[in-house]
């Protein structure tokens, strides 16, 4: 009678990497890749140049200028107004109204930045470094201290 052919025993590796798969959290989806021809950001670099140059303008010809001339303050202020007016339209399923209340916060955002002397290229620095940590995996390296400290925070 023939002998029926004996299967490798599964090696120890083997057995390790489906033990590391399975406490391996499951990998994030594919980041979906933006249309050749839709605008970019660079549009944002763009607005920050053009907010800069109008800082010297006459604030009757220029809503930047105005903004600017009253200080951070007021235009915190005005972003806080704008990201509220944001939440609102998101909440509503208002889409229309939601990309045109996102764009008047980046533009709020960007006079901020202007206001308080930041350049975009900090902001996409930070931005850079976070790309490929997951926020949970962010949150839950913190030092121990930091946590605590902010477990005044609502669950
Ligand atoms: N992206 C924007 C942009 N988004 C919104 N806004 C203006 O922001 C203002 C928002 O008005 P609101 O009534 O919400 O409030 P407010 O007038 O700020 O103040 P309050 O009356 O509420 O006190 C409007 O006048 C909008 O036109 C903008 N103004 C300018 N830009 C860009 O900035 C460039 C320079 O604009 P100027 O600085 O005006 O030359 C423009 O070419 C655009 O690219």
């Amino acid at each position: 009678m023939a002998k029926k052919p004996v299967k490798p025993k599964a090696t120890k590796t083997k057995t390790k990497a489906a033990a590391s798969r399975k406490s391996r959290p499951a990998a994030l989806p594919p980041v979906p890749h933006l249309r050749p021809d839709a605008p970019d950001a660079r549009v944002l670099d763009r607005l920050w140049s053009t907010i800069i140059a109008r800082k010297s303008a006459d604030p009757l010809i220029s809503h930047s200028a105005r903004l600017l001339s009253r200080g951070t303050n007021k235009v915190a202020q005005k972003f806080g107004e704008e990201a509220i007016e944001c939440l609102i339209e998101a909440v509503a399923g208002n889409r229309d109204a939601l990309i045109a209340e996102s764009a008047d916060v980046l533009y709020h955002l960007l006079v901020m930045w202007v206001s308080t002397g930041l350049r975009p290229e900090d902001v996409w620095a930070e931005l850079k470094r976070r790309e490929g940590i997951s926020g949970i995996a962010e949150k839950s390296a913190r030092p121990v201290m930091l946590a605590i400290a902010e477990t005044r925070k609502i669950p």
